[in-house]
């Protein structure tokens, strides 16, 4: 049986420039919550205490949604990310008392270790512990497994690849969860978190359930960072169709996403030259309106900020080297200076 987690109202959050209100959280949530969906992630979209200039600021607190989505939903459990450095156990303690049960801890995908404090205590105050190694095609099969063990070891009941760069295909998803599965206990289940950027999106998710994942990330009408998620109520169907089950109900989960999230997008999650950019240079989806907004300041193409961001290997929390890298691409293009002025 597969546990579907929606991520609609924490990695959509990058999408809508963290501006989801709890009126739409509670909607949102309600909707999922009726179709039958297990885990709706929420908070800001780089998780609890995101907020901020480096990372966009939220219109409204992530106590202020957790709370709404907890109060909009019978029987999903609500799930808050946590990135130990951006978010703090203050913050993990105050989303439980709020209502979330799962606690997701983001790291780098080399940087387990530094998700010790905040799994232990996720797992010794009764949440469900989620390890989530972002940037995961950065590494080969083996080190993420050995990185996956090590949040096995803190006390974390599942363990994510998150492609959190689009940038894995359905051959390189599947190797990484079998090294997981293989890698870790059995009652650890292993999680697979995708995102669209080269057209995989739900492509992947199969592969990575068809080689031992069992908790599946999606997001409504695919909202999400980059060109999106891998689309939830697409998601659900075509597992169904390949033979694994979800417990989720497909006409109610087509009818909130088409009734409810559909009008809250800003823009069609599409996988247009940007987006199918960050999955070619393998970087941060979520970087994707920061690179942008870098490309138009400095007058230089987005393609070609994200290419350098690749080549400079950059991840989350270097958010500040996109503007570095479209000032120094605008000053490798820059008419050469005479250091004389005319008439001199
Ligand atoms: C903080 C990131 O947006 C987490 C995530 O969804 C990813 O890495 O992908
Ligand atoms: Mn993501």
């Amino acid at each position: 049986m597969i546990t579907l987690v929606d991520s609609s109202l924490r990695d959509g959050m990058h999408s809508v420039r963290h501006q989801f209100s709890p009126e739409h959280v509670a909607a949102v949530a309600a909707g999922l919550d009726r179709a039958g969906v297990d885990v709706i992630e929420v908070s800001h979209g780089d998780g609890v205490g995101g907020s901020s200039i480096q990372y966009g600021r939220a219109a409204f607190s992530d106590a202020e949604l957790i709370e709404a989505a907890a109060g909009g939903v019978a029987r999903a459990r609500i799930a808050a990310l946590l990135l130990p450095g951006i978010g703090t156990l203050r913050r993990l303690t105050e989303a439980q008392r709020l209502g979330a049960t799962v606690a997701r801890v983001a790291t780098h995908c080399t940087e387990a270790d530094i998700a010790e404090q905040h799994i232990a205590w996720a797992a010794e105050h009764g949440m469900t512990a989620v390890g989530f190694l972002m940037m995961s095609h950065m590494i080969d099969a083996s080190q993420l497994a050995d990185q996956a063990r090590l949040m096995e070891s803190y006390g974390a009941s599942v363990v994510y690849i998150v492609d959190s760069a689009g940038a894995l295909v359905p051959r390189t998803a599947a190797e990484r969860v079998a090294a997981l599965r293989d890698a870790l206990l059995a009652e650890t289940a292993v999680g697979f978190h995708a995102h669209n950027n080269l057209g995989c999106g739900v492509g992947n998710a199969l592969a990575a359930a068809d080689a031992g994942a069992t908790w599946l990330d999606g997001s409504l009408r695919g909202l999400g960072a980059g060109a999106g998620n891998a689309q939830l109520e697409v998601l659900a169907a075509a597992l169904e169709r390949s033979g694994h089950a979800t417990g989720a109900e497909l006409f109610p989960l087509m009818d909130v996403a088409e009734e409810v999230v559909a009008p809250l997008m800003p823009r069609p999650q599409i996988v247009d030259r940007t987006a199918l950019s960050l999955g070619y240079a393998g970087v941060y989806s979520s970087f994707l309106l920061h690179a942008e907004r870098a490309a138009a300041k400095f007058d230089v193409e987005p393609r070609a900020v994200l290419m350098e961001l690749g080549r400079r290997r950059i991840v989350g929390g270097q958010e500040d080297m996109i503007i570095d890298a479209a000032a120094e691409l605008a000053d490798r293009t820059a008419p050469a200076q005479t250091g004389s002025s005319p008439g001199a």
